[in-house]
């Protein structure tokens, strides 16, 4: 007979919650995962995976425009969301296996704690040492009449019907992802934003650029103003909006950030804290209850809601849980990217804070449209922008805005992080041509 006895309990299987359980039970330790929905959660399911394959069909497509003009075939969208659902399905297959390969125990269902050691998942209990929670985040909604129209911006990342006319709601990461997508992919493309500032803590000039580029491919943005109403049509979906302003449109979608799924955990059986902002925990990711533990976007951290993020965290925790004593989290740099169109990336010390200390930092911006990496893709908007730390002279943030952006932007992480010199980086032989080699002239 199986015990239900383990060391680690993880509630929530996505890549927070595999961070832990495949790091604990590489420590050798007993480990019981437990996913309500989807195995690989936001991120392989709704998020960067089935965004990221969408992206590759429709900036192929922009590429072939480019080369042989406007008169090419359409993206076609079912082929591409097939390959998409392949995509999604394997990875998450790939998830569970690797699971059963570490000898994780896996559990499907909705998890809730009965008291502070032990967890309920289908009528089971199961009881653990450490229990930490993974249970991510969900879409902000949006109480309007009309509100059961609006759909999350999951499901245009899984739709397999293109609407020919979209809105979206907001002005974020997430909104700038679906507007390169569907204006490429075909769709008339509405964006409403209900104050004038899009991609909050980016570059301002680039943000403008990016905005220019939305324009160039016909979307249209709607500043400083916020839904009212929608109402069902014969043709259609209805917008109105606090100003007055009226659409038809055939889906609405919500990118209005997320909040942390805190609810239905039973959390004060186990006397766990919450704030707005998600489970509160110290330094060492604990919350006031010293056996519970919470890692990614249903954390209160300082930290964005990222991927990456949630899988350092579930790793920090994993070796925690078996080192000889207890050391807090500390963050290397991180680089993020925006996969709008053009791409938005970004390390270290934004612009943003840069300009606000201008004795301190200095930002140098480097146009690269005409290097022959970015020339010969048609990526005229590619710039860069490099903070140099006036003092040391160190560079310590970069923003850059290009089609390859997070590749650029993944070199400068190492770069600014191991702190290279430009002889060290001479000393480095890359191949040529090539955005590596580009290195060079950046660099010096
Ligand atoms: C559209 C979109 C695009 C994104 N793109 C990027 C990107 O390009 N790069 C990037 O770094 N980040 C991106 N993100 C953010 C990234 O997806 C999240 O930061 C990441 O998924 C957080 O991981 P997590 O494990 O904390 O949570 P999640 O991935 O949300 O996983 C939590 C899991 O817990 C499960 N769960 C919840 N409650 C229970 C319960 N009671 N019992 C059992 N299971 C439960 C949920 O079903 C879910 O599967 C994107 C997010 C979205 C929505
Ligand atoms: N490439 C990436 O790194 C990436 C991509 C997608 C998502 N994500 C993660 O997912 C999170 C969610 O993405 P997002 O685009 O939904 O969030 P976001 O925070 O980037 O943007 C939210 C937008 O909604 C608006 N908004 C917020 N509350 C509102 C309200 N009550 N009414 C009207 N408008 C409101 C904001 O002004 C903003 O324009 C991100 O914060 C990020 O952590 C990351």
């Amino acid at each position: 007979m199986q015990m239900n006895r383990f060391d680690v309990i993880v509630i929530g299987g996505g890549v927070g919650g595999a961070g832990i359980a495949v790091k604990a039970a590489s420590h050798g330790q007993s480990v019981a995962i437990i996913e309500q929905r989807d195995w690989g959660g936001a991120t392989v399911t709704r998020g960067s995976t089935p965004k990221k394959v969408l992206l590759a069909g429709t900036e192929a497509h922009q590429q072939f425009r480019q080369q042989n003009g406007e008169a090419v075939p359409p993206v076609n969208w079912q082929r591409l969301a097939a390959h998409r659902d392949a995509v999604v399905s394997q990875t998450q297959e790939r998830f569970k296996t690797r699971f059963q390969t570490a000898g994780i125990r896996t559990f499907e269902g909705h998890a809730q704690f009965v008291n502070d050691r032990q967890i309920q998942v289908n009528g089971q209990l199961l009881t653990g040492t450490h229990i930490v929670l993974a249970t991510g985040a969900r879409p902000r909604e949006l109480t309007i009449p009309g509100s059961q129209w609006i759909q999350h911006s999951g499901s245009f990342f899984r739709c397999h019907q293109l609407p020919q006319r979209l809105t979206i709601l907001g002005a974020g990461v997430i909104a700038f992802a679906i507007a390169g997508i569907a204006s490429e992919a075909g769709a008339q493309v509405t964006l409403l934003q209900r104050n004038h500032v899009a991609l909050r803590g980016y570059d301002s000039d680039f943000v403008a650029e990016l905005l220019a580029n939305l324009a160039r491919q016909n979307v249209r943005v709607v500043f400083d103003d916020g839904l009212a109403e929608l109402t069902r049509e014969s043709t259609g979906i209805q917008v109105l909006t606090k100003q007055g302003l009226r659409w038809q449109t055939d889906a609405v979608y919500s990118a209005l950030g997320r909040v942390p799924n805190v609810e239905d955990l039973n959390l004060p059986a186990a006397n766990v804290i919450t704030t707005t902002h998600g489970i509160q925990v110290n330094t060492y990711l604990q919350t006031n209850n010293p056996r519970v533990y919470a890692v990614g976007d249903c954390a209160a951290t300082a930290t964005p809601n990222l991927a990456n993020y949630a899988i350092y965290q579930g790793k920090y925790l994993g070796d925690l849980f078996t080192a000889a004593q207890a050391f807090p989290i500390t963050y290397p740099m991180m680089a993020s990217a925006v996969f709008s169109a053009p791409r938005l990336a970004q390390v270290g010390c934004s612009t943003t804070i840069a300009q606000q200390s201008p004795a301190t930092y200095a930002v140098v911006r480097q146009d690269l449209s005409q290097w022959l990496t970015y020339q010969r893709d048609y990526d005229e908007s590619a710039q860069l922008k490099l903070v140099v730390h006036r003092q040391s002279g160190q560079v310590v943030g970069a923003e850059v805005i290009s089609q390859q952006a997070d590749v650029l932007i993944n070199y400068l992480a190492l770069l600014i992080q191991q702190k290279i010199t430009p002889e060290q980086l001479h000393d480095t032989f890359f191949a040529y041509p090539s955005a590596a080699a580009d290195l060079y002239g950046i660099w010096t």
